[in-house]
């Protein structure tokens, strides 16, 4: 059994990263983002601190939180975003010991992967037996921000500001996976491949 976090900027393509290794191994994939948007959207004291915080122009028309408001707000703000970050990341690592922790007991040799850029912040680390740097240079990462995923480039601007530079990342990793744009799929997969084997060599994954 082996818990991997994979950290790393907006773009930097962990999500890819995971969908590599959920596509050639039998890993259980846990998306910090998605616990962050569940939060979000069913549990009342974060709304309400949310709210007390940031104030109404943050809510939708049903009275839920809008995300993208959120984020024009938090993502151009340094104080603004630690006040969501001191709501939201202590909760996300609860949620996501949580997940595996109930992992773990239906399967005790189960490999999990924890997909989160902010996984070191929130405290996380004591619950990955490794952490994975995903790696791609600032440009490749706007470009793919803005043209893969629809972001205003503005916003792929503040939101790359808004992460911690390279060398905290690199600082925490065990292993860097290079996802440079001009990378084939197959070097990306040998590179995956290595690295688990290296952790299997270590007799992390027992
Ligand atoms: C700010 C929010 C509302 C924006 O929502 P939106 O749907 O537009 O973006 P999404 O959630 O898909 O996040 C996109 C990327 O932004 C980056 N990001 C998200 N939150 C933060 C943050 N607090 N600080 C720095 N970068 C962040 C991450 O790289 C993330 O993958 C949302 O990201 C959020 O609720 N963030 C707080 C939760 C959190 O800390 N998530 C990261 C978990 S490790
Ligand atoms: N090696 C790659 N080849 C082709 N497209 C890629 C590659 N890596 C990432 N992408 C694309 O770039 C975009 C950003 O990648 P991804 O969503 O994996 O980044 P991320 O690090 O998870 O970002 P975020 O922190 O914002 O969630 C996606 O549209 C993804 O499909």
């Amino acid at each position: 059994m082996a818990v991997i976090g994979l950290i790393g900027g907006p773009g930097a393509g962990k999500s890819h990263v995971a969908g590599v290794l959920k596509g050639f191994y039998p890993v259980a994939l846990i998306e910090a983002d998605k616990v962050g948007h569940r939060l979000l959207a069913q549990d009342p004291q974060v709304r309400s601190l949310i709210l007390s915080a940031f104030g109404p122009g943050v809510l939708d028309r049903e009275g839920g939180i809008d995300r993208t408001a959120l984020g024009a707000v938090v993502f151009f703000d340094r104080d603004k975003k630690e006040t969501l970050d001191s709501i939201m990341l202590p909760r996300i690592k609860e949620s996501i010991q949580k997940e595996i922790e109930s992992l773990t007991q239906a399967d005790p040799h189960m490999t999990i992967v924890v997909d989160g850029a902010l996984l070191v912040e929130a405290g996380c680390g004591e619950l990955l037996d490794n952490l994975w740097y995903v790696h791609a240079d600032a440009s490749t990462r706007r470009k793919r921000l803005v043209e893969d995923r629809g972001i205003p480039p503005e916003r792929a601007e503040a939101m790359l500001k808004s992460q911690a530079p390279d060398a905290f990342y690199l600082a925490h990793a065990d292993a860097v996976i290079d996802n440079s744009q001009g990378r084939s799929g197959e070097e990306l997969e040998v590179e995956v491949g290595m690295a688990l084997e290296k952790l299997k060599r270590n007799g992390m994954d027992d």
